[in-house]
């Protein structure tokens, strides 16, 4: 395979380097225009291959023109698209771009690279100090997508999908080791050596890569979008009551296998009162202050939703009745000692909770949820914001 990869002209590869970044720069910007994929990521990844393919460019400029445009100009710009890429993929994550250090390498290296001519046997020194800041933006680029990964999908997904950035890190530290150990070895891209055409052709699969994974990460991000606007209430960010269902559904078949679950229906006390004085807009603030509130006092592994209207339920898995009363009791006290101001004006927010152990008897998850449903029920007749259990 090595052997096969070792053939080939570098001005050829580099030609197709080009050719690839152009369409891809094309591709990118037309997804940018047509506003499906976010625009940020778009315009950035167009950016990435502009600079990349002028990067190329300009070195065949080498001899025209002097070597400040030619070999200077085209490392800044291959370490200007690496820090564009890198800044790219908070990004992905509807966070800021993460320019700073990118800009700070960029212009450090810049400068270290003006420092001393290219003429001469400046080449080595170049090609390590261009190397080291690839691979260090290419690190930070790997590790911010691992990271943001995974957050949202699981580890072993999160390894496959932030897997190619660290690949090319790789291949990067590996082109920075051979020169520094060998440095009398090819530095220059256009050097007929067979370790430079094998590197080439790994530079090319690195473009693939790059390119690849990046859209592949977007639509990971546009697949998880479809997923929350399908499984998330829209005014309070809690589960809907579709996936609430899919939840419980879920923890009854787990009691099947001897892993208990409980459940809390919860309904805000008043609610009408306060829609009816501060406004629809100010119970809106209402539903979703609860929400922030409730969230606090679950774990990762519960489940919030909102029933609908002013009504909502927590599932808590591996919990028996006592765990879930305690749970309640802290929800029900945190809530009545927040704050929740509308317009200047204080209203004083309390719940009623209704607590049900799913028993091994219960045939479906409906006997659960009447039972819970009934200490709600209970809650309120003993005038509000109070926690009622009920065993059976
Ligand atoms: N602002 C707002 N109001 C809603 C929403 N959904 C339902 N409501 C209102 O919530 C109110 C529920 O009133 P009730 O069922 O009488 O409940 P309550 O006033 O809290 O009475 P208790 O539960 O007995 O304490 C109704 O006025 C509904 O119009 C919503 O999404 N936003």
């Amino acid at each position: 395979m090595s052997s096969f990869l070792a053939h080939g002209d570098p001005a050829t590869l580099l030609t197709a380097m080009v050719l690839i970044f152009s369409v891809a720069c094309f591709s990118w910007g037309a997804m940018a225009h047509s506003k499906v994929v976010p625009t940020k990521v778009s315009l950035c990844m167009a950016t990435v291959n502009i600079l990349m393919a002028a990067s190329l460019l300009t070195l065949a400029l080498r001899g025209v023109v002097p070597d400040l445009l030619s070999e200077w100009g085209s490392d800044v710009f291959s370490i200007c698209a690496m820090a564009v890429l890198r800044a790219t993929i908070p990004v992905l994550a509807n966070k800021r771009l993460a320019w700073r250090s990118g800009a700070v390498i960029s212009a450090g290296a810049s400068a270290l690279l003006a420092s001393r001519p290219y003429a001469g046997g400046g080449m080595h020194w170049h090609a390590v100090v261009v190397f080291a800041a690839l691979a260090t933006l290419t690190l930070l680029a790997a590790v911010d997508a691992w990271r943001e990964l995974r957050t949202e999908v699981k580890r072993g997904m999160a390894a496959l999908l932030s897997g190619p950035l660290f690949m090319v890190c790789l291949l990067l530290s590996y082109r920075l080791v051979q020169i520094v150990i060998n440095a009398e070895g090819p530095a220059n891209l256009l050097d007929t050596q067979r370790s430079n055409v094998l590197f080439l052709w790994l530079g090319l699969l690195m473009n693939l890569l790059l390119n690849g994974t990046i859209a592949l990460l977007v639509l990971l991000q546009l697949i998880l979008h479809i997923q929350r606007l399908t499984r998330l209430d829209p005014l309070t960010q809690a589960l809907n009551r579709r996936a609430l269902q899919e939840a419980i559904r879920i923890e009854h078949t787990r009691l099947r296998r001897g892993k208990p679950y409980a459940v809390l229906m919860i309904d805000m006390d008043n609610f009408k009162h306060l829609n009816d004085t501060l406004g629809h807009a100010a119970g809106d603030a209402a539903l979703k202050r609860l929400v922030e509130i409730l969230g606090d006092s679950v774990r990762d592994v519960d489940h919030l939703g909102r029933c609908g209207g002013e009504e909502f339920c927590v599932v808590l898995p591996l919990t028996d009745l006592a765990g879930a009363t305690l749970v309640a009791e802290r929800m029900r006290y945190t809530l009545e000692n927040a704050e929740f101001i509308w317009q200047g004006r204080p209203w004083p927010l309390t719940a009623s909770f209704g607590v049900a152990e799913a028993l091994p008897s219960d045939t479906s998850e409906e006997s659960v949820l009447i039972r819970a449903d009934q200490g709600l029920f209970k809650a309120k007749s003993q005038g509000r914001n109070v926690v009622q259990a009920r065993e059976s």
